[in-house]
């Protein structure tokens, strides 16, 4: 099994490039499946999650070439089944993501039901109501969700009940050749729902309001291939933040965007950090003094679940006690226990965790139980005394593009090993 190995105590500094976001490119990738023309899709990152949607798409009959470092052409022609298989989706839940552009484009879609995963059970009603409401008839059976609408689907009004951002994002690519006008209220704000949008509109979709509480889609007949930039991965840029400030370093973060970032930069400037837009990037210095704050995960534009275990982590070794309110996901917390094993100090009590500062961390062998706990440990093995030895790596590789050389790059000593 291979594992990171990560000493600690080296002062990290230099500039370090974000990559295309993780959740914007793997909905992207979907939508492209709307297209009966190729798309080109450019700033792709390096990333497992990435080959697996690319898998899924192939199974379908879809052709999915990498194209210079960091492009992909998709050509979506012809679509020659409508199944994705419980090996992909087991792997990556967001394959579910092609479930609505099939339903719209060929009336029908089988999807294995994805299950629960180490975060939460992750349910997705949310996505079928949104299905039935435009028409679709959704059976469940042997593990799979077959939905069908053989005459097409129509717009319809549709409340989400919790600003879901997977069922956002499907309803909306099941919308844009749904005959009429859908109104989707309540929808998530999400970065990645507007660069879904924006791909979308660029193939011919007539999507108005995402960013907003309102999402209003009008129908088309049909969907063309197009060239779309992804957006910079704010979570990858939230961590190297917060491995800028439990390191005490000076790092600059190139290809972000800080609007997307602001619930995070407020909180590290709380702590103490320093942040400053500088160079057509930001520049992020780590505190004199870590100060305990409390967080509270929410849906954009508060503060991401997808940061919790990373700011976990440097708030492990801030003066004070913080708690950590985690409100999106009902089990984000499986990097508690290991973080506790490299001497942190925390206490869970329901929805929260209290975390009593240390003044220091010792390293241990630990498994990454997710991708930003695995993201967490890194980033607690970089002020940790001696070494960390993280296995599962696995998960890490889904959301996290070439991470040994981008932190060594910054000076860290971290190494990869079977
Ligand atoms: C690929 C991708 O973009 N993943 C992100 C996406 O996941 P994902 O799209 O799965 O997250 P959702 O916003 O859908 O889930 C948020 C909450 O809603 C619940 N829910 C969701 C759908 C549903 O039909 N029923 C239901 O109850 C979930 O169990 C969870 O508790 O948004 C999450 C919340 O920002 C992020 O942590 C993930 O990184
Ligand atoms: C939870 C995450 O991703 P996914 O929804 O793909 O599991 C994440 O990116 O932190």
């Amino acid at each position: 099994m291979e594992k990171l190995i990560v000493t600690g105590g080296k002062t990290l500094s230099g500039s370090v490039k974000i990559s295309g976001a993780k959740n914007a490119v793997l909905p992207i990738i979907a939508g492209t499946l709307l297209g009966t023309t190729p798309s080109v899709l450019e700033e792709i990152p390096d990333l497992e999650d990435v080959r697996t949607i690319s898998e899924v798409l192939g199974h379908l009959g879809v052709s999915v070439q990498r194209e210079g470092d960091n492009s992909l052409c998709i050509d979506s022609t012809n679509i020659t089944t409508c199944e994705a298989p419980y090996e992909l989706v087991r792997k990556m839940r967001a394959s579910i993501l092609v479930m609505g552009p099939l339903l719209a484009r060929e009336g029908e879609s089988q999807i294995s039901l994805p299950g629960g995963c180490a975060i939460g059970t992750r349910p997705i009603d949310l996505h079928l109501k949104g299905f039935e409401a435009l028409g679709a008839e959704i059976v469940l059976g042997h593990g799979y969700i077959e939905a069908k609408a053989p005459h097409g689907l129509t717009g319809a009004r549709i409340y989400l009940d919790f600003p879901s951002v997977g069922a956002t994002e499907n309803i909306m690519m099941a919308a844009c050749l749904a005959k009429g006008q859908t109104i989707l209220e309540n929808p998530a704000h999400e970065p990645e729902i507007v660069d879904l949008a924006n791909l979308l509109n660029a193939m011919g979709a007539r999507i108005r309001g995402a960013g907003t509480n309102v999402i209003k889609i009008e129908g088309v007949k049909e969907l063309k291939g197009t060239t779309h930039a992804v957006i910079p991965d704010r979570i990858e840029a939230g961590t190297y933040m917060v491995a800028a400030a439990i390191t005490g370093g000076d790092i600059h973060l190139e290809n972000v965007l800080s609007e997307h970032l602001k619930p995070v930069i407020a909180k590290l400037k709380e702590a103490g950090v320093s942040i400053d837009e500088e160079n057509d990037g930001l520049r992020v210095r780590g505190a004199e003094t870590l100060r305990a704050i409390d967080i509270k995960t929410l849906p954009y534009p508060g503060f991401p679940t997808d940061m919790q275990a990373q700011m976990m982590a440097l708030l492990t070794v801030a003066h004070g006690t913080s708690v950590i309110t985690e409100t999106v996901f009902e089990n984000r917390f499986m990097h508690v226990d290991e973080l506790k094993r490299m001497g942190a100090n925390i206490k869970i009590d329901g929805r929260s965790a209290v975390v009593e500062g240390v003044p220091n961390l010792t390293g241990c062998p630990v498994k990454a139980t997710d991708l930003r706990a695995g993201a967490a440990l890194v980033l607690a093995g970089l002020i940790a005394e001696g070494q960390t030895e993280i296995g599962y790596i696995h998960h890490i590789d889904r959301g996290y593009d070439n991470l040994v050389s981008k932190f060594q790059g910054l000076g860290a000593l971290i190494e990869r090993v079977d």
